[in-house]
């Protein structure tokens, strides 16, 4: 997908915005919510968990498999960021 046609797509900082409204204001049925609350140890996990499925996806699965994978290890990373209190100029001071 070309990057100029991505229309209304997230991008990663609308993506951050949203999870960390979701984290101020706890909508029911988030699960951004229930992550948050299994703490750093469960949200590290998922990290760990969804790092696995990107290697295997890039190493067997298809492009579109491995673009999936990416997507969500990015959000998962973002709500470690939140639980940790960092902010995104946190994490790009250092790119
Ligand atoms: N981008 C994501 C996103 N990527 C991954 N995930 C979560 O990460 C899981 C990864 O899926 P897997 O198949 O790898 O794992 P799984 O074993 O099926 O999932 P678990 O049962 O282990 O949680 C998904 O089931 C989601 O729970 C996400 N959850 C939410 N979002 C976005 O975050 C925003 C807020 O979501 P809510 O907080 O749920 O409203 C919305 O815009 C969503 O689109």
């Amino acid at each position: 997908m070309c990057w100029r046609n991505l229309g209304s797509v997230k991008s990663f900082e609308s993506l951050f915005a949203e999870l960390s409204e979701k984290a101020q204001t706890r909508p029911e049925g988030s699960g951004t919510v229930a992550e948050l609350d299994s703490g750093i140890h469960g949200i590290g996990k998922k990290v760990v968990e969804e790092a696995a499925e990107v290697w295997m996806a890039a190493e067997y699965e298809s492009d579109e498999a491995a673009a999936e994978e990416i997507s969500q290890l990015l959000y998962h990373l973002q709500v470690l960021m939140i639980a940790k209190g960092l902010t995104l100029a946190d994490v790009y001071k250092h790119l």
